[in-house]
């Protein structure tokens, strides 16, 4: 385990790009012309543009200087915090952009509407069918679950048996929910596919992704998630009548703790760890510094990619990999991108491997996960999300680890995606790879 805590650690002191983006910092009207609700296929020719934060605090004294290249303390959320949109008809760009910002959005995909009414439909059931919807061993990963203390609920869409379990009996929220899914996954199947058309030094293109992240949909699911103070106020007057076991690293729980052929818990260390401080928090009062407010603590998702849409308070940040903020609000017409975990695995460099060689397996072409996390602004409305997660099979080998075995031999042993996934569980400090972070994860998880 230390060579995932030091990697963990590492990651994101990592080096950041020599060449980074040369944007002319946007007028104040071209920023206005892409506000998010002006924003239509036709009136974007743009490729690369930029998103417009709704809401940061500091916006009307900052500077609009271009956010790469600006030397902004990376606490602050400022103006100039500007993450680029990009044209379905450009799918390329997309390897670059992800080495020089943590998240983009996507325009012009053809996308259905995404299915936030089916989320609300969902998670405003009455409390029975919710508790309907709950995996007979309680996974994290699969059907409804919620993290009352976070004022958070969510629901994870099965594919498997054609999307018909753990749902509700409603052919048009089954019939929009798979369709979403599927399209949503088909898309970041060819965004994968862009990585393995880029050229190494000798002009030569190399298998970046593995073919069966493009052939196959592997261990991929989509959530559909309401953040709401109601549901904090519920915990608040009824601390012990939780039915669910709650856990502080519920976002993206151990993938092992839930398999979807055999539906096995795999109850973990980790999971009894979670359940003895989830009790200690429930007995703790709230506090009153702004953690009370609804959220998601800071992490990076498990897979390859993450496609994100919201409702609107947003509350949605994402940091890049030097520690600076970017507010993250739904744009209408697109979807955010991020990448996760198994991104800087296939991107390492050549020939190296960030499990066994850390900081010295990322190049400028590598791919770092996005820390992301959402907080509510305080006295908002409740805000509902749709996250699509494209992952591999879980016994896919995604990179190698050396082991000491009892006569001191060191072996190599395959890392499966499986396993990374079951042992960034075990990581405190899984969520967020950071410094500063625990602004936002109430400091418990550095
Ligand atoms: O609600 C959101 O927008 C983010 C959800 C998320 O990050 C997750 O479920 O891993
Ligand atoms: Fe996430």
């Amino acid at each position: 385990m230390a060579w995932l805590t030091a990697h963990l650690k590492t990651l994101f002191a990592s080096k950041r790009p020599k060449n980074p983006p040369k944007r002319k910092p946007p007028t104040r009207e071209e920023k206005g012309k892409y506000r998010a609700t002006d924003i239509d296929d036709d009136n974007n020719n743009n490729n690369i543009t930029s998103s417009n934060n709704t809401q940061p605090a500091s916006s009307s004294t900052s500077s609009l200087s271009p956010s790469s290249s600006s030397t902004t303390n990376s606490s602050e959320i400022t103006d100039s915090d500007l993450l680029p949109i990009i044209h379905h008809e450009e799918l390329h760009l997309i390897p670059q952009i992800l080495t020089q910002f943590p998240a983009f959005y996507l325009i012009g995909h053809n996308l259905p509407p995404a299915p936030l009414p089916q989320a609300k439909h969902l998670l405003t059931s009455p409390e029975s069918t919710k508790q309907s919807l709950v995996h007979p061993k309680k996974s994290t990963v699969r059907g409804y679950n919620h993290a009352k203390s976070s004022g958070r609920e969510w629901w994870d869409y099965t594919p498997d048996h054609g999307g018909t379990l753990l749902t509700l009996e409603d052919e048009n929220f089954r019939y929009k929910t798979k369709e979403y899914f599927e399209k949503s996954i088909e898309l970041l199947q060819r965004i994968c596919n862009e990585f393995n058309q880029t050229l190494n030094e000798n002009g030569e293109k190399r298998v970046v992704i593995p073919e069966a992240v493009m052939d196959d949909i592997g261990f991929s699911t989509m959530r559909y998630l309401r953040y709401s103070p109601t549901i904090l106020e519920r915990q608040n007057n009824n601390n012990n009548n939780n039915t669910i076991t709650q856990s502080n690293n519920d976002s993206e729980p151990p993938v092992a703790s839930s398999s979807s052929s055999s539906h096995s818990n795999g109850s973990s260390s980790s999971t009894k760890n979670n359940n003895r401080k989830s009790q200690q928090q429930q007995q703790q009062p709230q506090k009153e510094d702004g953690y009370s407010l609804p959220r998601m603590e800071a992490h990076t998702d498990h897979g390859i990619l993450t496609l994100m849409t919201s409702t609107e308070p947003s509350g949605l940040y994402v940091w890049d990999r030097n520690g600076k903020i970017f507010s993250a609000p739904p744009i209408s017409g697109t979807v955010m991108i991020i990448a996760g975990d198994l991104m800087t695995h296939f991107t390492a460099l050549e020939g190296k491997n960030i499990v066994n060689d850390g900081k010295d397996a990322i190049g400028e072409g590598t791919v770092l996960p996005s820390v992301h996390a959402v907080v509510l602004p305080k006295g908002g409305a409740e805000r509902y999300s749709v996250a699509v997660f494209l992952r591999p099979k879980r016994d896919m080998v995604v990179s190698k680890y050396r082991v000491k075995k009892e006569d001191g031999e060191i072996v190599e042993e395959n890392m499966t995606f499986g396993k990374w996934a079951e042992e960034k569980g075990q990581v405190r400090g899984r969520r967020c790879w950071m410094v500063g972070q625990e602004r936002l994860s109430g400091g418990q998880d550095v």
